[in-house]
């Protein structure tokens, strides 16, 4: 089976997020279920930069406006195609913003270019390929179906991926005579979205199929707490939509062979943890008190609870742990580690900005990952805390809640426990996780069990990879 995949980032040539991974990770995983997956992503300088040898695979006389080329590449095993579209993707700063954090005011029509170029791929634009079926991920790939819908490459399937909701792309409606679609589709069945533009509206209404990265996630959405507008129209399309939890790259995130921690270990050589803690802290400027350290490796955004973690730092400190912060994001955020940093010299440490190295090293070398997301779709990082042996602290959302198994009384006897649960997302309730892992820390066998049985979770892409090969099979049955 031959399927286009379509993201506006890919591990390890851009990541800004969780998008990254997967869109990086799903084609290997495929790759046993007989699916052979190319990948077709914009060409940032960065994703320029680190191309062998591409090829030209196709092209565009004019793509909204400019010429364009399809390269054909392999990076690492992954199959590319890269759209080269300088006026659109060759910018100093980062996919989505310019270097002072705004987004760039052309965004629609770069990713509505992404959607375009992937239609006519589905339509035969490369001479040498066609896929069978595309899938598509988040708002910046979302108008590929309604692109197909409209043109020849009507009727082949789509899945679209939701990542996280919250991000709509959603434009006003003086854009859609720019976007090369025919009147139609500026209704209500397709792109039009209480008089705007909606890019993610469109491609739910018109895939064959919605997937979101948890059950948990797939369920949420369709009430108005976590729908963000969406609920109804995912209610009307309940049938087509699934949610399949993510996995990991177990090759890269593997405390036995990874390159970027001071101490490769494993489940049975745990005590190699302690040299990861001592290069952790020295980063960190951590003084050599005992104690647990906790970590987060996350955006600094209401999201992801950061205000309610930052209010939580005190009774952290106050009871004998260290917290090490890595993350950028709301500048009000920031500026609360931050404080709280100069607060408790060599017990809060931060370090603000991407650093991807680092984000391994805190895994290998901390006791316990914080995520106290308000939503949270699926969440990788709790997942490469299990494999990491760093307890997880989780908030019983999303796919929070479908990876890790809370240690209350029961699951401690079974000895099936992976880390904390708490809800609702407060203070109160955060503070109340934190005293059962400090109970649990000061019991060194109770949390060496923590550590072990998240080791032995799969949070390999194992089994998902089978269910998405299962979709698409089922999509290309019905013809
Ligand atoms: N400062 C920093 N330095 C280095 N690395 C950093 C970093 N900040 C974050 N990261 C890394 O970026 C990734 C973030 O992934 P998440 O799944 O936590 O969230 P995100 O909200 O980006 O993704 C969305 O998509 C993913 C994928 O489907 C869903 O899991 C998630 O719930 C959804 O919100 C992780 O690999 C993490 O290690």
């Amino acid at each position: 089976m031959e399927v286009l995949s379509v993201a506006s980032e890919v591990f390890p040539l851009i990541k800004t997020g969780g998008l990254a991974d997967v869109a990086g990770a799903l084609p290997a995983a495929l790759k046993p279920h007989g699916v052979r997956m190319r990948t077709l992503m914009p060409g940032y300088p960065v994703v320029m930069q680190k191309l062998r040898k591409p090829q030209k695979v196709g092209g565009f006389n004019n793509l909204f406006g400019h010429p364009a080329s399809i390269l054909g590449v392999d990076h690492q095993g992954l199959d590319l195609l890269v759209l080269d579209a300088p006026e659109l993707f060759d910018r100093d700063g980062g996919p989505y913003v310019d270097k002072r954090g705004l987004d760039y005011p052309d965004n629609f029509r770069r990713f509505a270019a992404l959607s375009l170029a992937a239609a006519e791929i589905a339509a035969g634009l490369l001479p040498s390929w066609k896929p069978d079926l595309v899938h598509v991920h988040d708002w910046q790939a979302a108008l590929t179906p309604v692109y197909m819908r409209f043109g020849p490459a009507h009727g082949m399937p789509v899945v679209l991926t939701i990542h996280n909701i919250a991000f709509q792309g959603q434009f006003g409606p003086e854009v859609f005579p720019q976007l090369a679609l025919p009147p139609e589709a500026f209704s209500v069945n397709f792109v039009e979205y209480f008089g705007d533009v909606g890019f993610l509206k469109g491609g739910l209404q018109t895939a064959n199929a919605i997937t979101t990265v948890s059950p948990s996630y797939a369920q949420e959405i369709l009430t108005a707490e976590f729908g963000m507008g969406f609920d109804g129209l995912l209610t009307a399309r309940l049938s087509h939509l699934s949610g399949i939890v993510n996995g990991i790259d177990t090759d890269v995130w593997n405390p036995q062979t990874d390159p970027h921690i001071a101490a490769n270990y494993g489940p049975t050589t745990l005590k190699k943890r302690e040299i990861n803690r001592k290069a952790l802290s020295e980063h960190f400027g951590f003084d050599n008190a005992p104690g647990p350290i906790f970590c987060v490796v996350s955006r600094l955004t209401w999201q992801k609870g950061m205000d309610v973690l930052a209010e939580v730092i005190d009774d952290i400190v106050d009871n004998g742990g260290k917290l090490a912060v890595l993350g950028s994001g709301d500048a009000s955020l920031e500026s609360a580690f931050l404080t709280a940093a100069a607060r408790h010299p060599g017990r809060v440490g931060m370090v603000t900005g991407y650093n991807e190295p680092l984000s391994h090293l805190m895994q290998a070398g901390a006791d316990a990952i914080l995520i106290p997301s308000r939503f949270e779709p699926c969440g990788l990082t709790q997942l490469y805390g299990l494999r990491y042996g760093c307890v997880p602290i989780v908030a019983h959302t999303g796919g929070l809640a479908d990876t890790i198994i809370d240690a209350n009384e029961a699951a401690l006897a079974a000895r099936v426990a992976t880390g904390f649960q708490f809800s609702p997302v407060s203070a109160a309730s955060l503070r109340q996780a934190l005293r059962r892992a400090f109970a649990a820390y000061r019991q060194p066998k109770v949390w060496a069990r923590l550590q072990a049985q998240g080791m032995k979770s799969d949070v390999s892409w194992d089994s998902s990879a089978h269910r998405y090969a299962d979709l698409y099979s089922s999509l290309l049955a019905k013809g």
